[in-house]
């Protein structure tokens, strides 16, 4: 959060930013805004602010100022304030939104956005809807089924992939409907949200949350009791194999969409979703222990990644004899 309040002064000067209508100075302001959202995307998750600078510059700054936006709206509800956060803050929060997506925005990091949101044709409600999943953390902390753990997904994760497919735009030579390319993006939302859960499922709890469904838990002969007492167990070890085997078909479903993206936005996609998937394969390999362990996908792993993700983003996007994703 530091890097976030970090130039508060400097966040009051921009106000009504008009992209195309060049004002003195406005121009400078909005580049220095994109500049900070490039540093806090650094701070925060270096791997993916690497990826993102093989993008063209405009997409790239784009995605910048998304990253920020989330990261902010997470910071409400999970960092250091989060215990004052209540639902009319979050009330505000969306007034904010909506100021800034009709070119009023509040502060710096705001006015990088609103520019965003002015060159390409990115909707209101995913944003909306991420907000609504920090509303739902914020008075709830049980999942009675996978459907009401999906829905939390998609809110916090899976809005995510609809915010970043605009920007990041289709490859002009794909034949894949567009819904089939969001359904994809909003597969690896979802797969990243539930990689996040099997990695956090210690520490959560440690919180008072459990963000598993409840019935499964019942079904594998497990109850909130186990999950606080954090034993490692056989039936943990089951449960966990399930859970991990539906992370990995979303992410599975998340690939096909990978290589229907513009050839520039597939390298910081295909990087963050082969290392994010690697988090299960490490909850692995400390035989299911989420309790006291966290799973770590190591440098040189991270490291390994990353030129594999570049040969795969050369895969060509499907063309008219594959059906499955054909646009019509
Ligand atoms: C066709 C196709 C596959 C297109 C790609 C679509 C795409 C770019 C999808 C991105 C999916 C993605 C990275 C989702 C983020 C999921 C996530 C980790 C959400 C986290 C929520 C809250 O969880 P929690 O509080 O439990 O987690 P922490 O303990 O706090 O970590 C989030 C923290 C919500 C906030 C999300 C972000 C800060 C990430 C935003 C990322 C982007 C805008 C960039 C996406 C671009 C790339 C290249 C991955
Ligand atoms: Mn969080």
């Amino acid at each position: 959060m530091a890097a976030l309040v970090k130039d508060q002064k400097r966040s009051e000067i921009v106000v009504d930013v008009k992209p195309d209508m060049v004002i003195p100075g406005t121009m400078y302001l909005l580049k220095e805004a994109y500049d900070r959202c490039g540093e806090v995307c650094a701070e925060y998750a270096k791997t993916f602010y690497l990826g993102t600078l093989l993008m063209t510059p405009e997409r790239r700054r784009a995605i910048w100022a998304i990253y920020v936006w989330c990261r902010r709206t997470d910071e409400l509800v999970d960092g250091h304030n989060a215990s004052h956060i209540t639902p009319t803050a979050l009330d505000r929060w969306e007034l904010r939104l909506e100021d800034l997506f009709a070119a009023r925005p509040y502060d710096m990091l705001d006015a990088a956005l609103s520019d965003t949101v002015s060159r390409f044709p990115v909707d209101i409600q995913p944003f909306k809807d991420m907000i609504e999943g920090m509303r739902m953390d914020l008075k709830k902390s049980r999942y009675e089924n996978f459907d009401e753990l999906y829905l939390y997904c998609y809110y916090v994760a899976g809005t995510v992939g609809l915010m970043s497919v605009p920007v990041m735009g289709i490859a002009p030579e794909s034949k894949a409907t567009t819904e089939s390319v969001y359904n994809a993006a909003l597969a690896l939302g979802i797969a990243n949200q539930l990689t996040n859960i099997l990695r956090d499922v210690g520490e959560d709890a440690r919180r008072g949350r459990i963000y598993l469904p409840q019935d499964e838990l019942a079904d594998a002969g497990l109850s909130d009791e186990d999950i606080f007492n954090g034993k490692v167990t056989d039936k943990w070890r089951n449960f966990m194999k399930i859970q991990i085997k539906r992370a990995r078909m979303f992410f599975k479903q998340a690939e096909q969409g990978v290589t229907e993206l513009s050839q520039a936005s597939r390298w910081p996609v295909w990087a963050s979703l082969l290392l994010y998937r690697q988090i299960l394969d490490e909850i692995e390999a400390n035989d299911y222990n989420n309790f006291t362990k966290r799973a770590y996908v190591s440098k040189a792993k991270k490291l390994l990644s990353l030129p594999m993700a570049y040969g795969k983003s050369f895969l060509s996007p499907s063309s008219h004899t594959q059906s499955s994703l054909l646009r019509v």
